[in-house]
């Protein structure tokens, strides 16, 4: 469906000179350095896949994305997305994706948003019989109908992105991209959000890529995550395998029945770290391949006397952080 190979794109940008003298000489010769947004990066997504593309500010995921869209020209390697080259075929690889890009809109600003899709329809020649049928779907599992008639500069921000999703989705599309689709929503647009795109996967078949900063949307929605540090693939494999390899750091909330300033117990001090955050509240974070939380707690116990404790599981966000931080 989706073949990436030793995909790259590199921008060139002009070399800035210092001070006044340098804007003047670069005004005759330019300096140039190369900017490797996407670096040979390569990967096969198949039909039906839900995909998180994930990695920090700047690693390289919108220019990726464009890549497949066809809206960016590789500087090298090959792209196919559902056996068309994306952008030398632009149009026709428009009509088997769909696409929300974050802040940007494909619905029309002044005029209501069933009129949007109305335009979408006949953009993307829809059938009149699918068409009424898919807009009564989405305008249920949406909850569209008060929107339907109002104009999308009216919206709030997760009415605009619901509206949006929609439209996306609306020619039914066999590959979606969905750029940060729940950045600045509440969790309960969220989660409605979460539950469309999954209901599509599963009615249609769509496959789906995901780039969100949000590591909620990532655990419900996609079983696969492809890491992109620096433009280069750094993780490819599931949610879970990502956890079992990385997620062995262990936190446990202790509540103290005793005041004063916490002081680790000797036999963790290599092996432990902890933090107070106040009086009788403190957390101690280690790895359980160095030692057990019966251990630790056991420790803890000699020394204090403990009113509760609750142990964290390892969040996929604190390992994902590490691994933007640290590397694999
Ligand atoms: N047109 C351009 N010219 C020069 N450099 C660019 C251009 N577009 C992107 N870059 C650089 O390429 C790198 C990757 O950018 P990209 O937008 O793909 O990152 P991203 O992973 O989507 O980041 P974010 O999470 O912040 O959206 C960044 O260092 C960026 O500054």
């Amino acid at each position: 469906m989706i073949e990436v190979s030793g995909m790259s794109k590199h921008y060139r940008i002009v070399k800035k000179q210092p001070g006044l003298s340098g804007a003047v000489k670069g005004l005759f010769s330019r300096e140039y350095t190369v900017k490797k947004a996407v670096d040979d990066i390569s990967f096969q997504i198949k039909p039906g896949e839900m995909v998180g593309y994930i990695g920090a500010n700047g690693a390289g995921k919108s220019t990726t994305i464009k890549m497949l869209c066809g809206i960016l020209t590789p500087s090298s390697g090959e792209v196919r997305v559902g056996g068309i080259v994306p952008y030398k075929e632009r149009k026709r690889n428009a009509k088997n994706i769909g696409a929300v890009f974050g802040q940007r809109t494909q619905l029309f600003w002044d005029i209501a948003v069933r009129e949007s899709y109305d335009l979408l329809k006949h953009i993307y020649e829809i059938p009149d019989k699918e068409y009424r049928e898919t807009i009564a779907m989405f305008t249920e599992v949406l909850q569209l109908e008060p929107l339907l008639g109002v104009p999308v500069r009216q919206l709030s921000l997760g009415q605009k992105m619901r509206c949006e999703l929609a439209a996306a989705f609306l020619h039914s599309p066999s590959i979606v991209f969905l750029d940060e689709p729940t950045i600045g929503l509440d969790v309960a647009v969220k989660v409605k959000i979460r539950e469309f795109i999954k209901k599509m996967n599963q009615a249609r078949g769509t496959t789906v890529i995901l780039t969100t900063h949000d590591m909620q949307d990532i655990e419900e929605i996609c079983n696969r995550i492809i890491i992109i540090d620096e433009g280069k693939v750094l993780y490819d494999g599931s949610l879970q395998s990502i956890k079992d390899q990385f997620g062995h750091k262990r936190v446990i909330h202790f509540e103290l029945d005793q005041e004063g300033l916490f002081a680790l117990p000797e036999r963790l001090s290599n092996q432990a770290e902890f933090s107070q955050e106040e009086d009788g509240i403190v957390s101690v974070s280690f790895s359980n391949q160095a030692i057990t939380a019966a251990d630790v707690i056991t420790e803890v116990m000699k020394d204090y006397r403990i009113r509760d404790l609750t142990i964290a599981d390892p969040k996929i966000e604190t390992i994902v952080q590490e691994i933007y931080e640290k590397g694999i």
